[in-house]
């Protein structure tokens, strides 16, 4: 049969033709003028390129890393040998009996070499190529003469689109055959194929589960997904602090048992209350089962919404011993019903507290009414209290007006900065205390109120009573359970809490999407001395938010006077400090003299001079 091949070289007219795959390779072998005796130039990669088309083709080296070595394992020892190659026909990998790979490596049928048509002439790698379909190329068959010791079967390897990936070939000495090689080399390709296949799968898997996240961290609303077996497989950051749980206590819990739900939460339809969150404040949730074509069900996704009570904030952040105890402290207040005074100064929490007492109170379903008393002019404070009747002055209210004792009915009222009520409506508040009944101003009927005071004051009250601006008798009507509030420099671990809240929340209310914050400016924040408190922390976060161009906070958002602040403590260690002080002393006993506060200090005068100079000490 040999003597087809040698007919059609020659170019002498032939009654009998090789298959027509080869023929049609063998035409387009004669049209590119190859030489049929040799290959004239080996098309080889230098080690460089070879490493950089390996890298391409990692997905594709990936998928085979497995079917390669299983395909030796059938072929049982034999003397054959597997190829991947890339889509341009350059071999990647080799692997199969030692003597059969050496004698390959004569026609350079190894890696780096490059097994196209046009380099090689017809061969079962470049003819899966140019036909891309499976080929079978054995002894003569091979255009080039040289080849001829080879029997090769190969097969394009395509992705889920169709688009070319490479080539698997088994390729072993000329008059091996064996039928079934066919098909070994077709189970090879769909092997690799069905691997490409489900990488892709897992690839595309990924990203949307990232995607979700990243999207999820965007909304300023709770975002929980739910498998089809209940469990919470996603929750951002909203959805934690909504819930007042840690996420390792959320991620991977059945959803009924986090929602403190009897029914299965993915059940639930449109709008359903749910009784969340540590706090006890109550969430809004909206869920909605995802099906697949089918209808089959395969989860549930929902959005957590803070009802109106908790937009008034109720719940609280802190990690601190001292919050903790705070807040536990308030809520043993809140079984009793007595008057609760809050100290603490400005921006620590007091407002928050009170509606944490109230709300954990018997009287949680009743209103919270607060009044100021610092922000309202003192004439209108007593109208504000207590209300006014009819026509009791000029411009009043037709049917009078309720005071806020009379809208806090059954619930709480707050008397923020109780210390700057004047002298003569702190009277009517001890009677009011006492007879638990009120007058609207002008009016001559008694009203029943029903309403538990909490005072707050960031003044001592005492100091206030001892210098005649506070009644006595009120101070000790009003402090009958006293709640300290430190300030946050003295639970400065709650920052870890607070800051990343703030941020979130500032994010939310200016459109910004999700941000992270560095452990550098973490670090600045919990070195700075807060006067102005959580609400300062608060404003900070705001500006920084609001200023900030990347997703990342760093040192360089801080604001000019708390990064001014936390510098000095940076460059100025306690080490230095004490140093100094030391050499002050010194010379102060020495009274400026170098020598005895150098001998003093147990060092040479020299040295003295140098460590003066460094610590700017004037001499
Ligand atoms: N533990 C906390 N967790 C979360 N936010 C808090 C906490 N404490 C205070 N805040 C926030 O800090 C800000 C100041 O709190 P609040 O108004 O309760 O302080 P205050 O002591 O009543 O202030 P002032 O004395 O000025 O009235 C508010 O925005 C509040 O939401």
């Amino acid at each position: 049969m040999a003597k087809l091949w040698q007919r059609f070289v020659n170019g002498e007219q032939t009654d009998e033709e090789p298959d027509s795959v080869i023929l049609r390779s063998w035409h387009r072998c004669r049209e590119n003028r190859l030489d049929f005796q040799q290959v004239a130039r080996n098309d080889l990669l230098p080690a460089n390129l070879l490493q950089q088309r390996v890298e391409e083709n990692e997905e594709l080296l990936q998928a085979a890393k497995d079917v390669l070595p299983f395909l030796i394992r059938y072929l049982k020892g034999r003397e054959f040998i597997v190829l991947l190659c890339d889509h341009d026909g350059y071999v990647l990998k080799a692997l199969g009996h030692p003597t059969f790979l050496s004698k390959a490596q004569t026609v350079a049928l190894s890696p780096g070499a490059n097994w196209r048509e046009e380099a090689k002439g017809t061969n079962a790698i470049g003819t899966a190529l140019s036909e891309r379909q499976a080929v079978k190329v054995l002894g003569w068959e091979h255009y080039v003469r040289e080849n001829h010791f080879l029997n090769c079967w190969a097969a394009p390897i395509k992705d889920a689109r169709g688009e070319l990936l490479g080539v698997l070939d088994i390729s072993g000495a000329c008059g091996i055959t064996d039928e079934r090689l066919c098909e070994l080399v077709l189970m090879g390709t769909r092997m690799i194929e069905q691997n490409l296949h489900v990488n892709e799968l897992q690839n595309s898997y990924r990203f949307c589960s990232a995607g979700i996240k990243m999207a999820s961290q965007m909304l300023r609303d709770g975002f929980v997904t739910i498998n089809n077996r209940g469990e919470i497989t996603e929750i951002n950051d909203a959805g934690v602090y909504m819930l007042g749980k840690r996420r390792e206590d959320v991620l991977g819990r059945p959803a009924a048992e986090v929602f403190e739900s009897k029914t299965n939460v993915a059940f639930y339809g449109e709008g359903q209350k749910l009784p969340v969150s540590e706090s006890g404040t109550p969430l809004q949730s909206s869920f909605n089962q995802v099906k697949d074509e089918k209808g089959d069900f395969l989860g549930a996704v929902g959005v957590l919404q803070p009802t109106l009570q908790q937009k008034e904030q109720t719940f609280w952040l802190g990690r601190s011993e001292e919050t903790k105890k705070s807040f536990q402290n308030g809520a043993k207040a809140a079984s009793t019903l007595s008057t609760v005074l809050i100290q603490g100064e400005s921006g620590t929490g007091k407002e928050v507290m009170a509606r944490y007492v109230h709300q954990m109170s018997p009287r949680h379903r009743g209103p919270f009414v607060a009044l100021n008393c610092a922000a309202i002019p003192q004439t209108l404070i007593e109208s504000e209290l207590f209300g006014y009747a009819d026509g009791s002055f000029t411009g009043a209210k037709k049917g009078g007006q309720p005071g806020k004792f009379e809208m806090a009915q059954n619930g709480t009222i707050f008397l923020d900065e109780v210390g700057d009520m004047p002298h003569n409506v702190q009277a009517t508040l001890l009677r009011v205390l006492q007879e638990k009944e009120i007058y609207r101003i002008g009016d001559t009927k008694t009203r029943k109120v029903n309403a538990r005071i909490i005072a707050a004051t960031n003044q001592d009250l005492k100091k206030l009573v001892d210098e005649g601006r506070f009644r006595l008798d009120l101070y000790y009507r009003l402090k009958v359970v006293t709640l300290n509030i430190p300030p946050l420099r003295e639970r400065s671990e709650d920052i870890l809490d607070l800051v990343p809240y703030f941020v979130h929340k500032a994010c939310a209310e200016q459109g910004r999407s999700a941000m992270a914050v560095s452990d550098a400016l973490y670090k600045r924040l919990l070195a700075y001395g807060w006067p102005g408190n959580i609400r300062e922390l608060q404003n900070c976060v705001e500006s920084m938010v609001a200023l900030a161009e990347g997703n990342v906070l760093g040192e360089d958002d801080l604001p000019l006077e708390v990064a001014s602040a936390t510098m000095a403590e940076d460059t100025c260690s306690l080490l230095e400090k004490q140093t100094r002080q030391v050499i002050l002393e010194a010379l102060d006993k020495t009274k400026g003299k170098i020598a005895p506060a150098a001998r003093m200090l147990g060092i040479g005068r020299t040295t003295l001079y140098r460590k003066m100079e460094e610590y700017n000490i004037k001499g």
